[in-house]
């Protein structure tokens, strides 16, 4: 069974084509590595899958169903989820949050809910982080608090988008190890978006690399190529493999570390800012 389907699909922001004519299949069960540079679809993608935006043109199907919003087999950390440092509620409180019959001010969880909770603490190894407020946990913990909200509901689809930003490479290690856990132990398929492909190499099954509105589906020997990458950064690129890494390079630029540090920039600029409320506007039309 295939976790996602797309066929022909067009995605349009704003009267702008963001991903024209994408037919993929991505299998239950996989680990996919979601790459592209910055602005080439990969949360507007997400948005997608889980129903917030239709489609333009094609159809896109999600665990054997049209996408529809708020399906609950579907576990999402939005990229935005990172910026918690001053949030004072609980690790426990944060997960809670989205689980059935809690209110913000009024946490009344049915036993079973109280138990969704516990467990999904568990299964990412935070219960000790349950009684501390937010603010104070390194950003690998709140990683570990925002994948625990994302298995609430028991979801067999996990979209993480960017969780590794701003964590040191030990720490990006250990969150892919445990998403990569995660997939094995509960059958998850997850789409995991980042803009390095290194931290994810011995974990993804496949990799789908977005750009130029077009997207690549494969393997990681086949994708990351530089016919295939050329076509996707409009502009030749090479393939260099180092001791067990991969640079992606325009010249003698690393575009996914270019990437990065723009995003890095982008999360304290002007630019963040826009692409928020971007993102907010779209949203507020579909509410
Ligand atoms: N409402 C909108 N109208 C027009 N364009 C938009 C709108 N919202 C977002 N965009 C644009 O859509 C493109 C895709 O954005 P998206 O956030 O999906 O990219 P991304 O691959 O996740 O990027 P990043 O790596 O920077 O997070 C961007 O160029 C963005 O500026």
């Amino acid at each position: 069974m295939n976790a996602i389907e797309l066929r022909d699909v067009t995605l349009a922001l704003g009267g702008r084509t963001i991903l024209a004519n994408i037919s993929l299949d991505i299998p239950a069960g996989q680990f996919i590595g979601v790459l592209g540079p910055n602005g080439s679809g990969k949360t507007t993608l997400m948005r997608a899958i889980l129903g917030l935006l239709a489609p333009k043109s094609g159809t896109l199907r999600v665990l054997g169903e049209p996408a529809t919003r708020g399906n609950p087999k579907i576990g999402y950390r939005p990229q935005t989820a990172g910026n918690m440092t001053t949030l004072q509620i609980s690790g426990w409180d944060f997960v809670a949050s989205v689980a059935d019959g809690y209110r913000l001010g009024l946490p009344i969880l049915s036993p079973a809910a109280r138990a969704e909770v516990q467990q999904a603490l568990a299964r990412v190894g935070a219960e000790k982080l349950a009684p501390r407020p937010l603010g104070e946990l390194s950003g690998g913990e709140r990683q570990r608090l925002l994948l625990a909200q994302a298995l609430i509901g028991d979801p067999k689809l996990l979209l993480l988008d960017e969780p590794l930003i701003s964590l040191d490479p030990r720490r990006q290690g250990e969150v892919v190890e445990l998403v990569k856990k995660l997939q094995h132990e509960f059958a998850i398929t997850v789409l995991f978006s980042a803009h390095e492909l290194n931290p994810l190499l011995n974990a993804i099954d496949q990799v789908l690399y977005l750009g130029s509105g077009q997207a690549a589906l494969g393997p990681v020997a086949e994708v990351i190529t530089p016919p295939v990458l050329s076509k996707l950064y409009g502009s030749p690129i090479d393939v260099i493999q180092v001791q067990g890494r991969i640079f992606v390079m325009s010249g003698s630029h690393d575009v996914e570390a270019d990437a990065h540090r723009h995003e890095h920039g982008h999360a304290h600029g002007h630019s963040h800012d826009d692409h928020t409320h971007a993102h907010a506007r779209e949203e507020s039309s579909h509410v």
